[in-house]
C-alpha cells in the first residue's frame, strides 16, 4: 500500500493515520470538521490536502451512524481501491450501506472491520500510532469481497501491529455485546453511583473504582450510536445481569439476618458471585493476546516528582526484569504516590532486592 486516505480524524483514524505513515504511506487526512484533521496533520499523520487520483485504501473512522453515507460518498467519486470502517459495530453499517443501492463492484470493494482497542478520550490529540499493538482487529469479509481489499486491510492490521480475527459481522456484534458494550453501561452505572454522593466519601476513591469506571469517561454521543446499532444483545445481557444483581441483594439481605441458618445461605450466594468472577476474569487475554498470565506486583513509595518513574524503569531494567505493566496510585492530599510494578512471579525477588539495594522503598 501506497497510498491511504482517512475520513474522520478523532482517536482511531489519526492512530491508524500514525501508523501507517510510520511505514512509509502517504496518507491524506479528512474529516467534517477540518480543524481535526489540521490537527492531525499536524502531529504527522499525513497531509490534510486532497488526494489527486484514487488512493489504495479508503478508512472510514466516523462516528457508527455516519459510516455508511460516509462509505458511499467516497465509493461514489471514487475515492479509493479498497474501503474500510473501523465502527464498533459491523451488521448495521453494512446493512445500511446495501440499502443505499451501491452496485456489487462497490460494495465488494468494501470490507467492514473493527479494531479491539480505543480508549476513553477522543479526537486526535488522544492518537497514538501504537494503539493497536497486539490487539485483535475483526474483519467482516462477505462471500464477494475482493481479495484485493482484504491484502489491502490485512496490510494496515499489519502496519498498527494489531492481529487478525475473521468473524461474520452477526456474531461480531454478539460478541462485542459482552466484551465491550454490556461492560460500557455497566461502568456507567457504577459511576453513576458517585454522582451525588458525599465528598467525604469520593474523596476515599482507590485503584478499584479508578478501574471499573475508566471508560465511563468515554464520548457519550459515540456510544448513543454504538448501542443504537446494537441494543437487542446487550439488552439481553444486562436483563442476565439484573437476574444475578438481584441474587446478590437477596444474598446480602440473608446476611443481615437474625437466624443462623439464613446467614449461612447468604454467605454461601456471595461465595458463589465471587466464585464466578474468578472463574470470568481468568478468561480475559494476557497482554498481545497471549493466554491469560498472572502477574505480581512489586510495589514502590515514590514522591510525585518528576523523573521517579524512569528511574524504576531504568534500575529494573538493569537488574534485568521486565516489567509487564505498571499502575500509579496517588496518596490523597500527599506529595507521593504507590508505583505498582507488574510482573512475573520469578521477578519478584530479583526485582524487591535490586530496587531496595538502590534505596527505593518498598511496600508489601
Ligand atoms: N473510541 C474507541 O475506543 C473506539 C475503538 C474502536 C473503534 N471505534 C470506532 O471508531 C470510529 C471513530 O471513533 P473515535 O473514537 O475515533 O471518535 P472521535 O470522536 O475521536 O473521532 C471521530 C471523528 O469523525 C469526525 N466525523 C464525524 N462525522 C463525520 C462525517 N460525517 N464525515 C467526516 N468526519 C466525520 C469527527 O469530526 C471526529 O473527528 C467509531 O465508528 C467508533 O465506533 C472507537
Ligand atoms: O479501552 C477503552 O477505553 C475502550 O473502551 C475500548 C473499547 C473496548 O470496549 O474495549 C471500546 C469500544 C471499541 O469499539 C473498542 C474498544
Amino acid at each position: 500500500m501506497r497510498t491511504a486516505l482517512v475520513i474522520g480524524t478523532g482517536l482511531i483514524g489519526t492512530s491508524a493515520a500514525l501508523a501507517l505513515a510510520s511505514r512509509g504511506v502517504r496518507v491524506h487526512l479528512a474529516d467534517h470538521d477540518p480543524e481535526q484533521a489540521r490537527t492531525a496533520a499536524a502531529l504527522g499523520a499525513g497531509t490534510d490536502t486532497e488526494p489527486a487520483g484514487t488512493v489504495d485504501l479508503a478508512v472510514v473512522a466516523v462516528p457508527p451512524a455516519h459510516v455508511a453515507a460516509t462509505l458511499a460518498g467516497a465509493m461514489r467519486r471514487g475515492a479509493a481501491r479498497g474501503y474500510i470502517d473501523v465502527a464498533s459495530v459491523k451488521g448495521g453499517p453494512r446493512r445500511d450501506l446495501e440499502a443505499l443501492g451501491l452496485d456489487a463492484a462497490a460494495l465488494a470493494s468494501y470490507i467492514g472491520t473493527h479494531p479491539m482497542s480505543g480508549r476513553e478520550k477522543s479526537g486526535p490529540l488522544a492518537a497514538t500510532a501504537d494503539l493497536f499493538e497486539g490487539r485483535p482487529w475483526v474483519l467482516t469479509p462477505g462471500r464477494d469481497t475482493d481479495t484485493e481489499v482484504l491484502n489491502l486491510a490485512l496490510e494496515l492490521i499489519a502496519f498498527c501491529r494489531a492481529v487478525p480475527v475473521v468473524m461474520d459481522a452477526d456474531a461480531h456484534d454478539r460478541a462485542v455485546a459482552l466484551v465491550s458494550h454490556m461492560p460500557h453501561l455497566v461502568s456507567n452505572l457504577v459511576a453513576a453511583r458517585l454522582e451525588h454522593a458525599e465528598e467525604s466519601a469520593v474523596r476515599l476513591c482507590g485503584q478499584g473504582i479508578r478501574d471499573v469506571t475508566r471508560i465511563a469517561a468515554s464520548e457519550p454521543a459515540m456510544w448513543i450510536d454504538i448501542l443504537s446499532a446494537n441494543p437487542g444483545p446487550v439488552a439481553d445481557l444486562l436483563s442476565d445481569v439484573a437476574a444475578d444483581l438481584d441474587e446478590t441483594v437477596r444474598a446480602l439481605r440473608a446476611l443481615q439476618s437474625a437466624d443462623e441458618d439464613k446467614r449461612l445461605g447468604g454467605a454461601g450466594g456471595i461465595q458463589e458471585v465471587l466464585r464466578r468472577g474468578n472463574a470470568g476474569q481468568t478468561r480475559v487475554p494476557g497482554k498481545h493476546g497471549a493466554a491469560p498470565t498472572s502477574y505480581e506486583s512489586v510495589i514502590v513509595l515514590i514522591d510525585d516528582q518528576p523523573g521517579q518513574l524512569a528511574r524504576i524503569f531504568a534500575d529494573a531494567g538493569r537488574a534485568g526484569v521486565n516489567i509487564e505493566d505498571v499502575r500509579i496510585e496517588h496518596a490523597t492530599g500527599q506529595q507521593a504516590g504507590l508505583v505498582q510494578l507488574m510482573v512475573v512471579p520469578q521477578s519478584v525477588p530479583v526485582l524487591t532486592a535490586a530496587l531496595r539495594e538502590r534505596g527505593w522503598a518498598i511496600r508489601q
